[in-house]
């Protein structure tokens, strides 16, 4: 070829180059054109039109990409988005709607209407979130419908006048062992002995937070150092000492897992969430290693509902590593909450040095001459500890973030809106414990004192009503409300009672106070934000 022709073909295949670029170029323009305008047309259909033609639906926060929704706000702080998603509609008291990863919660944010939603249980299931967690944690499906499949009324073991499932019996089984009444006075007595015995320097020094101090003290990182105690007090109170010969870092382990929780509930893919998972599996094998011992050979004193649960499970054909996956459950429950909630507590106190004196002083009755702790349930007196009460609960609303979700098995009409089968409703408890209108002035502030004023609406004459408040929902509402809230009161209260009898408490330098994790989900008590761990040093009280 000539050099001529050479350059003949250069500039045609350019020019093909350049045309080709431009006809992709003008083909790609459209492409999102298009996009941009079936995007615009699907929302303002969705958003605008939609409502207009429904006003029974609850109206639906916007978003721009369908099935992602707000998901990915939702990971990052859900309570965030829930607040934003609330002022949108004008602080609205209306049920409203909002899309994550394809999945719709309907929000009820009115009182009235979450006590709608908690007094529904025929179509709004709670059952569906703990299947949820059975699976994930490893329960066989055959499992999981055995102990959701109705059960004679004359059946052996736990009485069933109604011939319910093992899995709603369960809701009974727990009430059972820890509403006021002689199963949770034995369970009260156990942790009274468990802090009695265990709350001295020697042994708070063997835990892996502390380091000792010369001069009759140690030093602990504050939030570690309660969940390594509360997970061992919870642990032996309910499963004896066996499971501590068994497994002596269990509550270790259970703490690295409780951590990460958040990658259980975002059911994180295997390879993102073995350092959730490995622990998680060490705690279902120590447990079920535990349930190979017979029940007369265990020592050191086993709550009436773990043996009642072990035989009632038996008696369905749950056995070994599902056995174990259902403990796992009751395991979490007793200690995901109650150190958290201890670490806020003392957190509060040592950075309100008054407020701790006046805790001390209206406890030191629980204590003899001698140092001992021999009452402690006037502790739980609020007319006798006006302060540890109303601290109590500041606590609870300030560090709480659970929120109550609901399966809608059937079409719902809540707040006199339509709730669409196969969607959940959510309470969230969280922004409702920060409403101005209810529990006052300065809702962000730790200020115990809202809980102690006298308030005109209650129905006692000079008594606060805030505990009473429909709003008020730390353990949630309705027949699966926390079982465990009275037991958690006493084991937290006592326990700081005893610390501070025995010993002072005071900050290691001048950290500020620790930010709570806000954007992870958890099951009830906020964590403390990574890096936001603190020193104190306990010594001997002179
Ligand atoms: C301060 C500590 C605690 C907090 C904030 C807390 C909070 C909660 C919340 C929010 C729920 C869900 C209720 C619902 O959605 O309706 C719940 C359920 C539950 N909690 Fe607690 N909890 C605490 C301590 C405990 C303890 C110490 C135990 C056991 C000893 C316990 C046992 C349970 C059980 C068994 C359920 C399930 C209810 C059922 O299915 O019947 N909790 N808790």
């Amino acid at each position: 070829m000539t050099s001529e022709a050479n350059s003949t073909a250069f500039i045609a295949a350019t020019a093909l180059a350049h045309n080709t670029a431009v006809s992709l170029n003008f083909v790609l323009v459209r492409v999102v054109l298009y996009v941009l305008l079936a995007l615009i047309s699907w929302r303002t259909w969705k958003f605008t039109v939609s409502p207009l033609l429904y006003p029974d639906l609850p109206k639906e926060y916007p978003y721009w990409l369908p099935f992602m929704g707000h998901g990915r706000a939702f990971f990052l702080d859900s309570n965030g988005l829930l607040s934003r998603a609330r002022g949108y509609f004008g602080g609205t008291k209306e049920p409203f709607a909002l899309t994550a990863f394809g999945m719709t919660f309907y929000v009820v944010t009115q009182i009235k209407h979450s006590a709608e939603v908690y007094r529904n249980s025929e179509t709004l299931s709670f059952e569906d979130f703990v299947q949820g967690l059975m699976r994930i944690n490893g329960n066989d499906e055959n499992i999981i419908k055995a102990v959701y499949t109705a059960l004679p009324t004359d059946k052996a073991g736990f009485p069933n006048p109604q011939g319910e499932s093992l899995g709603v019996l369960a809701q009974r089984m727990h009430a059972h062992q820890l509403h006021p009444g002689k199963n949770l006075t034995a369970l009260q007595k156990q942790v009274q002995g468990w802090i009695g015995k265990h709350l001295n320097l020697a042994d708070l020094a063997a835990y892996p937070s502390a380091v000792s101090k010369p001069d009759k003290s140690i030093e602990v990182l504050l939030y570690q150092w309660c969940s390594e105690t509360f997970i061992q007090l919870g642990q032996d109170v309910y499963f004896g000492e066996t499971l501590s010969q068994i497994d002596p870092e269990l509550p270790a382990a259970f703490f690295t897992f409780d951590e990460l929780i958040w990658k259980m509930l975002y059911q994180y893919p295997s390879f993102m969430s073995a350092d959730m998972t490995t622990p998680r599996s060490q705690v279902i094998a120590s447990l079920n290693k535990y349930f190979q011992v017979p029940q007369a050979e265990r020592s050191g004193g086993t709550a009436w509902l773990i043996n009642a649960m072990e035989d009632e499970m038996r008696a369905i054909g749950v056995e070994g590593d599902n056995l174990a996956v259902v403990v796992f459950h009751l395991y979490l429950a007793i200690n995901t909450n109650t150190r958290k909630t201890a670490f806020w507590l003392l957190s509060y106190l040592i950075y309100n040095p008054s407020l701790l004196e006046a805790y001390r002083a209206e406890t030191a009755a629980a204590f003899g001459d001698d140092g001992a702790l021999v009452d402690p349930f006037m502790i739980q007196d609020s007319s006798l500890c006006p302060w540890v009460d109303a601290i109590w609960h500041e606590t609870l609303r300030m560090s709480g973030w659970a929120a109550s979700v609901r399966l809608i098995t059937a079409d719902t009409v809540i707040g006199g809106k339509y709730m669409r089968k196969g969607n959940r409703v959510m309470v969230p408890h969280r922004l409702l414990h920060f409403d101005e209108g209810v529990f006052g002035e300065q809702p962000h502030k730790f200020r115990p004192e809202r809980w102690t004023q006298k308030v005109n609406n209650s129905d006692e004459p000079g008594v606060n009503s805030l505990a009473r408040s429909p709003s008020w929902r730390p353990f949630g509402g309705g027949k699966t409300m926390c079982s465990g809230r009275f037991l958690a009161r006493f084991s937290v209260t006592t326990f700081v009672a005893t610390l501070l009898a025995r010993f002072d408490v005071e900050l290691v330098g001048n950290p500020p106070f620790p930010r709570a994790d806000e954007g992870r989900p958890v099951l009830g008590t906020m964590s403390v934000k990574e890096g936001d761990d603190f020193r104190v040093k306990i010594s001997l009280r002179k």
